[in-house]
């Protein structure tokens, strides 16, 4: 995507909402740097009364003998060093804070707008560069307005309060010792405008190497029965050196800047110092005075030497910035309509439509199918033929590339996703199951189900007597995608969960995995009590699955070839026929 702005500005427009907390942290910052500042200033004066005794700058407010003098100045020692260390507590908790609401903000945020993308996005993106977006660039972020953004104004503070305490004391002084600041500044922009690259590219490598490890780890069962391990250990090996090659990339960089840093400023303080002494030797200049400035070159040096990690922080930072908002301002692919009432009736027209999921490549043709409200209707063909998206399609995963489908008298644009997702209970073939309880997967997405709703749809499902058999019943945790469970019962415990979903619309696209005889007679009773007086779209490789349907429709290479009830199609000797006479050997 083309940055129209820079990540900063992105940054701050999206925390506006916080600005408050930035002004507050900022002032704190600044209060506690001005204090840090000042214990230079007191050396000095007490040079200047150690120095002039009763003819000294703190004399002048009625502090006569030498010890009087410097009473005064410890007292105001104790004040100025309480006040910053309390201004270092409160920066400390606003920063801080402000980086956990906003890294908290930024997550949850970039997520919800991930749930809202269309599927096909999500078929093009690696999912380990997306984790690593929500997890490391985020907390890279985090990181540096914990820490970094502090550190920058603070760096400003005090090039600025040194500067204004430099032209007090000595002009000339300070034009030369602030000779290099400029140098400093400018020099920083280049080694930004350099080091931009290389952390994008850290970033981007990070997001390819989770990426595979994500890969990795989701099909390590496959690795291991290939005997792959070699070569994917080569894989993440390759991966995981490319990572650390832009990392020494950045960091043969980002370490010139310090050293080259400390060069320009050993000139400033040079300066001071010889430049300080020829006037204190002049008597143009108090000793008190010199001591001040030379101490202060020392609190300007060491904060802009450290300008070079702090500028590090702040890049990678800007970096992660940009590959977060890229993902979180992704336009979204499918228009979302607007709601419709619950009243609605459930038929469903395809209404003459076509697809592509590649331009040019159309899966589907013309499709023209009507499922009146209530009735059941089933799709057959050959594997590849377009049955699954055809289901993806009304479930509006994808927009049909020509043609409508309509729900009553609403084409499916026109409804909310949400609205049209609820009125439709969907058993897919991956069946995928969370990491929880059997219990809480059936009950997935019903807030406050109750035991015995959970219950009798397991038993509608048919699920409940394995379900008993479990070690801990309806307790047993699946783990993670259901590996803990056969292929057979991560099928039922999907049945159930849309049983438990109660949509008026039941859609059952079966695996082509076979089951036993068994299993079969299972999942068969319970479809006939779900589909009853539903409005039902199966999807099915075994025939007998779907002889009952009050349509079937024969599905090849995405276009419809034959329809009719089983009987009319066996009586018409086509594809459907010679399928039913391979399946049962009748
Ligand atoms: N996300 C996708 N991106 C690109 N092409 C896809 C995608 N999903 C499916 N296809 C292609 O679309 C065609 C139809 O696939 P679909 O899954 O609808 O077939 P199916 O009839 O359900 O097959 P099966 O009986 O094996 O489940 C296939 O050629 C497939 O390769």
């Amino acid at each position: 995507m083309k940055e129209e702005t820079t990540p900063l500005k992105r940054l701050l427009k999206y925390m506006k909402a916080r600005r408050g907390t930035v002004w507050l942290a900022t002032i704190y910052s600044i209060l506690n740097k001005i204090f840090d500042i000042a214990p230079p200033l007191l050396i000095g004066m007490t040079v200047d009364v150690v120095v002039k005794k009763e003819d000294s700058f703190v004399a002048g407010f009625g502090f006569h003998t030498m010890m009087e003098q410097i009473y005064a100045i410890a007292g105001l020692t104790i004040v100025v060093w309480v006040l910053e260390s309390f201004f270092e507590y409160l920066l400390k908790v606003k920063w801080r804070g402000l980086a956990q609401n906003v890294q908290n903000d930024l997550r949850l945020d970039t997520y919800n707008h991930v749930q809202k993308l269309e599927l096909s996005y999500f078929e093009n993106k690696s999912t380990g560069n997306l984790i690593s977006i929500m997890n490391d660039d985020v907390n890279q972020l985090e990181r540096f307005l914990d820490d970094g953004a502090n550190s920058l104004i603070q760096v400003a503070t005090t090039v600025i309060s040194i500067g204004i305490i430099f032209f007090y004391f000595s002009p000339l002084i300070a034009a030369l010792s602030f000779l290099p600041v400029p140098m400093v500044l400018f020099g920083s922009y280049f080694f930004q405008k350099r080091i931009e690259k290389r952390y994008r590219s850290v970033r981007d490598n990070a997001g390819l190497l989770n990426s595979i490890l994500n890969n990795n780890l989701a099909g390590i069962a496959t690795i291991k029965s290939y005997c792959a391990e070699v070569f994917e250990a080569k894989r993440i090996k390759e991966q995981s050196t490319s990572y650390a090659m832009a990392n020494f990339s950045a960091i043969k960089l980002s370490s010139l800047f310090s050293p080259l840093i400390r060069m320009v400023i050993l000139c400033g303080f040079l300066m001071t110092m010889i430049v300080g002494a020829n006037k204190v030797q002049s008597g143009a200049l108090e000793i008190g005075s010199y001591s001040v400035l030379i101490f202060l070159t020392q609190r300007l040096l060491w904060p802009l030497t450290s300008l070079g990690q702090t500028y590090d922080l702040f890049q990678r930072a800007m970096a992660s910035a940009n590959r977060i908002f890229d993902l979180m301002e992704t336009p979204l692919g499918i228009k979302d309509g607007d709601a419709i009432s619950d009243e609605e009736v459930e038929s469903i027209h395809f209404n003459n439509i076509s697809f592509a999921y590649e331009e040019g490549f159309n899966v589907l043709n013309g499709i023209d199918i009507k499922v009146d409200s209530g009735k059941t209707i089933a799709i057959v063909g050959s594997t590849g033929s377009g049955k699954s998206t055809l289901v993806k399609l009304l479930l509006r995963f994808y927009d049909c590339t020509k043609g409508a489908i309509e729900l009553g008298s609403h084409r499916l644009t026109e409804i909310s996703q949400q609205d049209l997702r609820k009125k439709i209970s969907y058993v897919g073939q991956d069946n995928y199951l969370f990491h929880g309880t059997v219990e809480e997967n059936i009950a997935y997405g019903i807030e406050n189900a109750n035991r015995e709703e959970i219950i009798k749809a397991a038993k509608t499902a048919e699920a409940h007597e394995f379900i008993m058999s479990l070690p801990n019943g309806y307790q047993t945790l699946v783990g993670e995608r259901g590996q803990k469970l056969s292929g057979g019962q991560r099928q039922r415990i999907s049945i159930a969960r849309a049983v438990m979903k109660n949509s008026p619309i039941f859609i059952f696209d079966e695996a082509t995995s076979a089951v036993d005889n068994e299993t079969e007679a299972a999942i068969q009773r319970s479809l006939n009590k779900i589909t009853n007086e539903k409005t039902t779209i199966m999807i099915a490789h075994r025939l007998s699955t779907i002889r009952h349907a009050h349509q079937i429709y024969v599905l090849e290479k995405g276009v419809v070839t034959e329809n009719g009830t089983h009987e009319e199609l066996l009586a018409k000797g086509g594809m459907y026929k010679s399928l039913w006479s391979v399946q049962t050997g009748e």
